[in-house]
Parts: C-alpha cells; structure tokens; sequence
C-alpha cells in the first residue's frame, strides 16, 4: 500500500525579486512591489509530503517526528527570519522566488529521505499564492 504522509511547518523570511544585470526600471516593471530595494517579508507556510510503502512492522511509511526534526533543522533553522538574498547562500545567485525555494527546500530535504520514498513540497508564499514540487 502506498500512502502519503505530510508535516506542516512555516517560517518567515525577507526577500527581493530582482535581477542584478537588469535596471532598476526593469525590475521594476517585471516584479512590481515585489523589487522593492529595501525588501519585503512574507510568513511562508510550507508542506512536505512523503510517499511510499507502510512498512509492515511500524505501520509507518516513515515516522513523522524524523520528518519534523529534518524540516527544523534543514529548513526552518536554516531559513527563518533570514533575508534570502543576503543570507542564504542560495539566493545569493538565484532570485528567490516561490518557486526557486520550493526547489532548494526539495533539494535539501530529499537527500535526509531514504531513497526509496518520494518527496513533494508544496510552499505558501501567501494564502492565496503557491507553489508545488516533487523532483525534476
Ligand atoms: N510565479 C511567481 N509569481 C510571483 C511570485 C513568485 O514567487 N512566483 N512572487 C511574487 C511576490 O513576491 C509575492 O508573492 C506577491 O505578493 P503580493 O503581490 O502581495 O501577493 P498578493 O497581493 O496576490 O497577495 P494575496 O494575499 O495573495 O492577495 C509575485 N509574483
Ligand atoms: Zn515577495
């Protein structure tokens, strides 16, 4: 049987969308309030989904506590209350968008997973505005 199992988390975090090699014009004109030069914040709520197998013996496709303690410490430590353009070495190249941290929260939880489960991520940037990923 295949089952999916989730954990909430959130965090808050600064950013700014922008492109260095664009004008402050442009920038403007393609990310609108979102390139503001002094940064603005949003409280992202994060899902991390996991599927796989229930392993017979547990009943656990995995223990949901491991999951909790990966999201702390890969995720949550290591992004809240963090300006994601100056902070994270990441975003120090890459333009933090909802869909640009969807990937990197993915690409640092996927390798804490054993290899055999499937991972989804699914990141709020506002209550109305989201973003998902589960791998290329
Ligand atoms: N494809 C994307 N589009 C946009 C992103 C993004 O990450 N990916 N990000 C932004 C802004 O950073 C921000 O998320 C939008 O904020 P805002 O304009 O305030 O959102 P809303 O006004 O729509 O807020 P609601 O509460 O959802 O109404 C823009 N685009
Ligand atoms: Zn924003």
């Amino acid at each position: 049987m295949i089952v999916t199992v989730s954990r909430k988390a959130h965090f808050n975090a600064a950013h700014r969308l922008f492109r260095a090699d664009w004008s402050d014009k442009k920038n403007a004109e393609v990310f609108g309030k979102c390139s503001n030069p002094n940064y603005h914040g949003h409280n992202y709520e994060l899902t991390v989904s996991v599927t796989g197998k229930i392993d017979q013996e547990t009943g656990f496709v995995m223990d949901l506590k491991v999951l909790k303690d990966i999201i702390k410490d890969e995720i949550e430590d290591y992004l809240d209350h963090k300006n994601l353009n100056i902070e994270v070495e990441e975003f120090k190249a890459l333009n933090p968008t909802a869909e640009n941290i969807a990937v990197v929260i993915y690409d640092k939880i996927k390798p804490k997973l054993k290899p055999t489960l499937d991972l989804t991520v699914t990141l709020y940037e506002t209550p109305r505005n989201f973003v998902t990923y589960s791998g290329a």
